[in-house]
């Protein structure tokens, strides 16, 4: 549904996004991640046409960016929503999605309809009659989002959809997202948050000017880290300790009553050891398989990349 190729955005000296390569594929959610500063919003106001690239070539829902009419199209195949709101404060909520329907060209039947819709599912049918400048923060990201949806495109394109919300909003915007995701819509969402990120995507792409990494968060996890077990025993004995190193000569770590042993395939090797450790005399309260967060991921990777 996306292919980028090389894209590259400068601006002046200062390269904000370097030669980016990546495909999303259709009905995929996919988070951008990355600290300030890494491109995330040129990447995603490139695709949706709002600034050109330097070079590289992209091609979003069928549509070459830069090619003659493109930027028509692919603007009346994406959604966006910008990292603010930016709605106009004096319009209610219906007068604002029928004025987006009617820039779409949608006609009056379709935009009342969608009008309707997305603003019930939003939570907004009850104030559909107030201004804008009247909706709190939480509010404002909805509507905006739902003015995003209006024409019903298949790409949606989302720059911290739950950036300054408090929880509770925060909680109701992700659970729009689950829905969107479920009807099957390709979604770029930049995040940083990574438990949103976790949570709701796909996959992650991690960019610092350059794409550091790309995958599903588990993948991610078992490219840095592999799995760690983590058994807790009444005590920990030096022959208990010995049969665990007799089968993992590397990656044991005693500490109080429990042993941390760093496996390839926790499936295969943990009955295993905990067979070694029962047979060396091993009282075993708990076995625990411990898989690093996406944050520490996330943190060990930007780590390595600031390393020359
Ligand atoms: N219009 C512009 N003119 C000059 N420099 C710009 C412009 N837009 C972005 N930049 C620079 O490009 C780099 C990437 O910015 P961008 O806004 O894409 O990052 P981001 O990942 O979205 O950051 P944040 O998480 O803070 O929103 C930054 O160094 C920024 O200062």
């Amino acid at each position: 549904m996306i292919e980028i190729e090389e894209l590259t955005r400068t601006f002046g000296t200062r390269t904000a996004v370097d030669r980016l390569t990546l495909t999303i594929g259709e009905g995929e959610v996919f988070a951008l991640l990355g600290p300030n500063g890494a491109g995330k919003t040129t990447t995603v106001r490139m695709l949706g046409c709002l600034i050109g690239r330097t070079s590289g070539r992209a091609v979003v829902a069928g549509q070459r960016i830069g090619d003659p009419g493109a930027d028509r199209r692919i603007r009346g195949l994406i959604g966006l929503l910008p990292e603010e709101p930016g709605l106009y404060p004096d319009l209610t909520a219906v007068q604002t999605l029928d004025y987006f329907g009617k820039l779409h060209q949608l006609p009056k039947r379709v935009r009342a309809e969608r009008t309707e819709e997305l603003l019930t599912r939003l939570g907004l049918w009850e104030r559909r009659d107030s201004k804008a400048a009247t909706y709190s923060k939480g509010m404002r990201q909805r509507l905006a989002i739902a003015r995003a949806l209006i024409h019903d495109p298949p790409v949606l394109f989302l720059d911290e959809p739950t950036a300054n919300l408090d929880p509770e909003g925060a909680r109701a915007v992700r659970e729009f997202l689950l829905q969107l995701r479920a009807e099957r819509r390709t979604i770029v969402l930049n995040t940083h948050d990574l438990a949103e990120a976790e949570r709701v995507c796909d996959r992650v792409g991690v960019l610092r000017t350059r794409l550091v990494a790309v995958g599903s968060p588990a993948e991610l996890r078992a490219q840095l880290h592999g799995s760690t077990t983590r058994i807790r025993l009444d005590a920990v004995t030096d022959p208990v300790l010995a049969a665990v190193r007799a089968l993992h000569p590397e990656g044991v770590r005693a500490d109080g009553d429990t042993i941390t042993v760093a496996v390839a395939d926790p499936v295969r090797e943990n009955p295993e050891l905990v067979a070694a450790v029962v047979a060396a005399g091993g009282r075993v309260q708990s076995v625990v398989p411990v898989t690093a967060s996406l944050e520490e991921v996330y943190l060990e990777l930007l780590g390595e990349e600031k390393a020359p």
